[in-house]
């Protein structure tokens, strides 16, 4: 089996999802921030696709949590998110690996469905979030740089930069949390541990993602 080096860039927590404040209140926001890195982080590391993950971030507390369960920390070189996953892909991991790039806000990612994806990379290639506009993973083979062109449209634009787009039955990759909405459907489709922990705190009722 292919083995992937995975990448998530994660910004500080206290500047993190500026669109997702008042989803939770406002004491708990970073919490909830960091619950859903551990979670996308988890589902990451339990891939069988999957040889290792490197964080590029400079929060002390992701930095510790991903540590926990087994991922490498590299600091963001700054320069926005674009260049903290060209770092940690092309520099960090390096281009002699197979490196795919997530966002950090996946918390109802399982881990079969990006086995799903990484089996089936041939060239640079993308997934687009639940919408269709942005984009959850950037994926590159050996020698073949990222090219990371996140943010806004950002699945035109990896499309446009040669980039094959994959499209399967992945709702749990698909669905970043950016907003309240988000937040909602993520409820629905079953988020794992940390975010379901923290929403049930809260006093809602979310489905939760079976235990690894
Ligand atoms: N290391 C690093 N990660 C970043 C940076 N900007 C965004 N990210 C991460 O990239 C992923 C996708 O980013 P967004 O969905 O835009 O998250 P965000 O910037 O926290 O959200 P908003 O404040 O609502 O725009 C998340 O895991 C972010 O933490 C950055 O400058 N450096
Ligand atoms: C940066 C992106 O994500 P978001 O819209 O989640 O900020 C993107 O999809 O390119």
């Amino acid at each position: 089996m292919r083995m992937w080096t995975a990448i998530i860039p994660v910004k500080r927590l206290e500047a993190a999802k500026t669109r997702l404040r008042g989803a939770v209140p406002v004491d708990r926001h970073p919490e909830l921030a960091l619950a859903m890195v551990r979670d996308t982080a988890a589902a990451v590391l339990a891939a069988d696709t999957v040889a290792g993950l490197l964080v590029v971030t400079d929060d002390p507390e992701v930095g510790a949590a991903v540590r926990e369960i087994g991922a490498r920390v590299a600091p963001d070189p700054g320069g926005g998110l674009n260049a903290a996953m060209r770092f940690g892909a092309d520099e960090a991991a390096g281009l002699a690996a197979y490196r795919v790039v997530l966002a950090g806000d996946l918390p109802a990612l399982r881990p079969d469905q990006l086995d799903d994806v990484l089996s089936r990379v041939a060239g640079r290639s993308f997934v687009p979030d639940a919408a269709g506009i942005g984009t959850v993973l950037l994926a590159a083979p050996p020698r073949q740089p990222l090219d990371p062109r996140f943010g806004g449209p950002s699945a035109a634009a990896h499309a446009g930069s040669g980039a094959v787009a994959l499209r399967g039955d992945w709702p749990g990759l698909r669905q970043d949390v950016d907003t309240a909405a988000d937040l909602d459907t993520v409820l629905t489709l079953g988020a794992g541990r940390h975010t379901c922990g923290l929403l049930r705190d809260l006093g809602l009722t979310p489905e939760c993602a079976p235990a690894a």
